[in-house]
C-alpha cells in the first residue's frame, strides 16, 4: 500500500539535523561481508527499505544478522546458497553486487539482472567485463524473469581491468572479487567516497588496497579475510537534499555528522547562489539569502556535482528567479522529475538532454515521485511551494530517505503522511 506525503509549503526550514550514514556505502559493505567467515559489525547503518531487502538476500545466502540501534552485526559462517532470488534482486540494483563476492567465497554465484530505480539505461556490461578480466567464467541464462548471470571461479581472481567508464557498481564488483585471495589492477575507477569506504573496509578485513580515491586501484587479496567493526561514511546525498530544502525554503539549517569535503561541489554552488555556508570538521550550516542567484549544473563524476543530487538541485533552481541549465553526464536522461515540477508551476523545458529552468514561485499540486531522488526533488519543491502538495511514490522515497516526514517536521515543515483510507498527520 503506497502512502502519500502531504506538504503545506512556504515554511522556512529551521533547526539542526543529524545526517544518517550513507545507504550507497552501507549496501556495498554489507555485500562485502559475504567474503569472510568472521563476524562483521557496521556501527552506523541507515534503517532503510534497501537495507532490509539486502539483509533478506544475505540471509538467503547464509548471513545471520542482528541490530542494536543502528549497529548491524553480520555473520556468514558459510555460504549456504549461491543463487540470488529474482524477487529480491528485482527490488534493488545494489543486490547485483553480491555476484563477485559469492563467486570469490563460494566459487560460484548466480544473480539475475537487477532492478531498482529505472530513471535511465543501467547496463551491467562493465561488471561482467571486470569479472571476466579477473579470470571468472561468466555465463548468462534467459529465464522467465529475464537474464541471470552466473560467475564461476576456477582459480583465484587475477588480472587487469580497464573500465570503459568509471562505474561504481562495476568497480565494487571487482574489488570484492579480488579481495579474497586474488590480485588485480583496476584502471579508470571512480573516486567517489563510497568506493574509498569499500577500499578501507576491505583493508580492515585484511586485503591490501592501494590507490584508494584515485583512478587506478591495486588489490592484493588474502586467502582468508578477517572480521571487525567499521563505521559507514555519512550520507552526502541525504545531507545535500536537506541543505537544498533549507535553501529552497529560504531557511537556516545545521547538519551534523557529515563530511563537508564530500559535498564540495554542492556547497560551492550554494555559496555562489548567495547563501551563507559555514563548515566545521563534521558539520555544515546554511543560512539562506532571501534572493538567491541561479546557476548551471552539470552532474558528473566525483568530485564533480553528484548525479543523485541532480533532481533535488533542479527542484531548488525552480524556486530561484532567473535562468538555470541542468544536465547530467552520468545519466543524461535522468529527468523524471521535470514533468512533475511543471505540475507545480515550474517553467522547465527539456531540450537536447538539458533542462532549462526559469525559476519562480511554485504552487502546490498532486505529483508522483517516479524514482528515489526525483522524490527528494519533489519534496523540496513542495516545501517551497505556496499551498498544499500531495506526493505519491513513497515506495521509492523510502528507499533512500529514512523517516523523512518526522525529520522534516522537526525542522518546522508542515508535513503529513496519508495512508489510503487513513490519515496520519504529523502536525
Ligand atoms: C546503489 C548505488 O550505489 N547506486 C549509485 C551507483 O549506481 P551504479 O553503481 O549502478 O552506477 P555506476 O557508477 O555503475 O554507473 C555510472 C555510469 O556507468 C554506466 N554503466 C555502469 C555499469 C555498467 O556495467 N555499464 C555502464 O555503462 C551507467 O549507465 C552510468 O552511466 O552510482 C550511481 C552513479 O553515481 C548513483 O546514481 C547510484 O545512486
Ligand atoms: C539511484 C539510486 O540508487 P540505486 O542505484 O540503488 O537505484 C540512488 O541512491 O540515488
Amino acid at each position: 500500500m503506497d502512502r502519500t506525503l502531504t506538504i503545506r509549503g512556504g515554511q522556512p526550514l529551521q533547526g539542526e539535523l543529524r545526517v544518517f550514514p550513507a545507504k550507497n556505502s552501507a549496501l556495498k559493505l554489507m555485500a562485502a561481508s559475504l567474503l569472510t567467515a568472521e563476524p562483521v559489525t557496521l556501527t552506523e547503518v541507515p534503517r532503510l527499505r534497501d537495507i532490509e531487502v539486502l539483509l533478506e538476500l544475505l540471509g538467503h545466502l547464509g548471513t545471520r544478522h542482528a541490530w542494536e540501534g543502528r549497529t548491524l552485526h553480520l555473520h556468514t559462517p558459510e555460504i549456504i546458497r549461491t543463487d540470488a532470488p529474482f524477487e529480491l534482486v528485482s527490488k534493488m540494483r545494489a543486490s547485483f553486487n553480491v555476484l563477485g563476492a559469492l563467486a570469490a567465497r563460494a566459487g560460484e554465484g548466480t544473480v539475475p539482472l537487477p532492478g531498482g530505480c529505472n530513471f535511465a539505461e543501467r547496463p551491467v556490461d562493465q561488471h561482467i567485463k571486470a569479472l571476466r578480466a579477473l579470470g571468472f567464467e561468466v555465463t548468462t541464462e534467459i529465464t522467465e524473469q529475464g537474464v541471470a548471470y552466473t560467475a564461476r571461479r576456477h582459480k583465484p581472481a587475477s588480472g587487469r581491468v580497464v573500465y570503459d567508464l568509471p562505474t561504481l557498481g562495476g568497480t565494487e564488483q571487482a574489488l570484492m572479487a579480488a579481495a579474497l585471495g586474488g590480485e588485480a589492477v583496476l584502471v579508470n575507477t571512480p573516486q567517489e567516497p563510497e568506493i574509498v569506504d569499500l577500499c578501507n573496509f576491505l583493508t580492515q578485513l585484511g586485503a591490501e588496497v592501494r590507490g584508494c580515491g584515485s583512478s587506478i586501484l591495486q588489490v592484493k587479496g588474502k586467502p582468508v579475510l578477517g572480521g571487525g567493526t567499521y563505521s559507514v561514511i555519512p550520507d552526502r546525498i541525504e545531507a545535500g537534499t536537506y541543505l537544498l530544502a533549507a535553501a529552497a525554503t529560504r531557511g537556516s539549517v545545521t547538519l551534523t555528522h557529515v563530511e563537508p569535503f564530500h559535498m564540495d561541489s554542492l556547497l560551492d554552488k550554494l555559496a555562489h547562489s548567495g547563501h551563507k555556508i559555514e563548515t566545521g570538521k563534521d558539520w555544515v550550516r546554511l543560512e539562506a539569502t532571501p534572493h538567491p542567484q541561479p546557476f548551471n549544473v552539470e552532474a558528473r563524476e566525483y568530485p564533480g556535482f553528484v548525479t543523485d543530487l541532480q533532481p533535488p538541485v533542479s527542484a531548488y533552481l525552480a524556486t530561484v528567479s532567473g535562468t538555470s541549465l541542468v544536465s547530467d553526464r552520468i545519466y543524461p536522461d535522468r529527468f523524471t522529475h521535470a514533468s512533475e515540477l511543471a505540475r507545480m508551476g515550474a517553467e522547465v523545458t527539456l531540450k537536447d538532454r538539458t533542462l532549462m529552468i526559469q525559476g519562480r514561485t511554485l504552487t502546490g499540486a498532486a505529483v508522483e515521485a517516479k524514482d528515489i531522488r526525483a522524490g527528494g526533488g519533489l519534496i523540496i519543491a513542495a516545501l517551497a511551494a505556496e499551498g498544499e502538495s500531495h506526493i505519491s511514490g513513497m515506495r521509492y522515497i523510502e528507499r533512500g530517505y529514512d523517516d523523512i516526514e518526522n525529520r522534516l517536521h522537526s525542522l518546522g515543515a508542515q508535513i503529513g503522511v496519508r495512508v489510503p483510507e487513513l490519515s496520519l498527520a504529523a502536525d
